[in-house]
């Protein structure tokens, strides 16, 4: 780090060490260490990861700034460890440098992958997952209360979602082909999830990277793993055409043929690796807090339900798109990613040129992190910023910064998350589901415990179990 070069107005910063810089002062969960900076240095403060300059953004108005005028300026990624192994060579949509290659990508996945007509394609295997949760749970609960572990049911069900949608194949639960198969690269994909965010030193301190390490060596094994598993499911759709299947890969195959410029094997593998990543564990934490929310406020899941039955009535499920019929639900997926949001920090973006936010001057190069959570829960933009309450989310009065949302779960700008409309189907059709079929309680008197613990995704700590009772409607649908 060049103290010559450095601006001399840079947002304030905390007392530093030699070498380290501030990362002495980094505690998981980073958004609740980075918050309390925050609050004593202002919403805007520098820090330095080692030899990188890191700039942290904790105001709306800050926010604001970095996606309207800086936007083009802010929409680069820094390139970790983690995109080069296991991200192709940072060439997927997550961690692409802004540019032809990255507009490329987003144009095929607007069209390909997350558009309405293809989303619709895949209503029936999203349908089909949701009703095999409800299904299982009825088990033990179809004519009294029985105590279900929730964290893994979900979690199973928004990775057999996105491996049936990329895939055609489940990796949980019944009709595994390949039981094998399935718990290798269940196996493979935990391991990548646990090292992604930033926890490689070797990222801010190179001459780490100089020396062997384990961070280094564990992720380059796990990237040749990941890309003979996704290579394995290419190559097993390329021969076996003749086979009916209406997955993401075969539609990619088929525009190979097409246009085998655009629609290269490692670009597909990249497609998938995204889906498989970004998409699977955000939306079932997503699902998990929602619930504990409900367990905890039972008033809210009571009126929940009246919506529900007032709307949909007993005879039928919910579907993805009575979702719009249900403002109080949806007031619920809202206040839930307000104050649980998947990604805390959104992702590291980097800029490509200097630039101003709010007088400071950030140079080219700054690693720029957001802390949505410390916005979205701001006092002086929420009421009772901590408690749950959809109701607010009904009339919310439109907030004094025209040009982006009081809330960024999914990101503002460029760079904001192009899966948000498959996230909500996903995460509407199976709370509503839930709530259409089951009582649910907690296990006991004590509140349901809401601690975040370690992972980019803001897991919950204590994996979430509840009692839950069949409602008349698992009587009347699946018997
Ligand atoms: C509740 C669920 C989800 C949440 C809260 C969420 C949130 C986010 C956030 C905050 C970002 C970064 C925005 C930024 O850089 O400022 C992001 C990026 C991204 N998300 Fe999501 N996401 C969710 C679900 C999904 C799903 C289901 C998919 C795909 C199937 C997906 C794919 C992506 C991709 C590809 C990017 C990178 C975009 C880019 O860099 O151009 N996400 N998401």
């Amino acid at each position: 780090f060049n103290l010559r070069t450095r601006p001399t107005n840079l947002p304030p910063s905390p007392p530093s060490l030699p070498i380290i810089g501030h990362l002495h002062y980094i505690k998981i969960p980073l958004h609740r260490t980075l918050h309390k900076l925050s609050a004593k240095y202002g919403p805007l403060i520098s820090l330095r990861f080692g030899s990188r300059l890191v700039v942290v953004v904790s105001s709306l108005p800050a926010v604001e700034e970095c996606f309207t005028k800086n936007d083009i300026v802010l929409a680069n990624r820094p390139r970790l460890l983690f995109g080069k192994h296991i991200g192709y060579n940072h060439t997927t949509m997550v961690g692409s440098p802004y540019g032809d290659h990255w507009r490329n990508l987003r144009r095929i996945g607007a069209i390909e992958i997350f558009s309405a007509s293809r989303l619709n394609k895949f209503a029936g295997t999203r349908k089909d997952e949701v009703e095999r949760l409800l299904k299982k749970l009825s088990r033990n609960s179809m004519h009294g209360y029985s105590k279900v572990e929730m964290q893994s049911s979900i979690s199973e069900l928004t990775f057999n979602i996105s491996m049936r949608m990329a895939a055609g194949k489940r990796y949980f639960g019944d009709e595994v082909r390949d039981v094998e198969e399935a718990r290798q690269s269940r196996e493979l994909i935990k391991q990548i999830v646990s090292m992604g965010g930033v926890s490689n030193p070797g990222d801010f301190i190179p001459m780490m990277n100089w020396v062997p390490n384990g961070y280094k060596r564990k992720v380059s094994r796990l990237g040749k793993r990941m890309d003979r598993f996704l290579q394995g499911l290419i190559d097993e759709h390329r021969s076996n055409k003749e086979e009916e299947r209406n997955t993401m890969i075969d539609h990619l195959l088929s525009l190979q043929e097409t246009e085998p410029e655009y629609y290269g094997d490692e670009i597909i593998k990249g497609i998938v690796l995204v889906l498989l990543l970004a998409g699977t564990d955000t939306s079932a934490v997503t699902i998990e807090w929602a619930l504990a929310h409900l367990l905890n406020n039972p008033e809210v899941l009571k009126k929940a339900r009246e919506e529900l039955d007032n709307q949909i009535g007993e005879k039928q499920l919910a579907e993805e798109l009575d979702v719009s019929k249900l403002p109080y639900l949806q007031g619920i997926i809202y206040e839930t990613l307000r104050l649980n949001p998947a990604a805390p920090m959104l992702v590291p973006h980097l800029t490509s040129n200097n630039c101003t936010i709010s007088e400071y001057e950030i140079p080219r190069d700054t690693i720029v992190l957001v802390n949505a959570w410390a916005i979205h829960r701001d006092p002086s933009q929420w009421e009772e910023p901590t408690l749950f309450k959809p109701e607010r989310h009904q009339n919310l009065e439109s907030s004094d910064h025209h040009q982006i949302p009081k809330m960024i779960p999914f990101g503002v700008g460029r760079r904001a998350c192009p899966g948000s409309s498959m996230a909500q189907r996903v995460v509407g059709l199976t709370l509503a589901t839930l709530i259409q079929c089951y009582e649910w309680e907690r296990i006991g008197e004590e509140k349901v415990d809401m601690t975040e613990g370690r992972g980019v995704t803001m897991p919950k700590v204590v994996p979430l179990e509840a009692m839950c009772k069949a409602r008349p409607i698992v009587h009347n649908i699946f018997n």
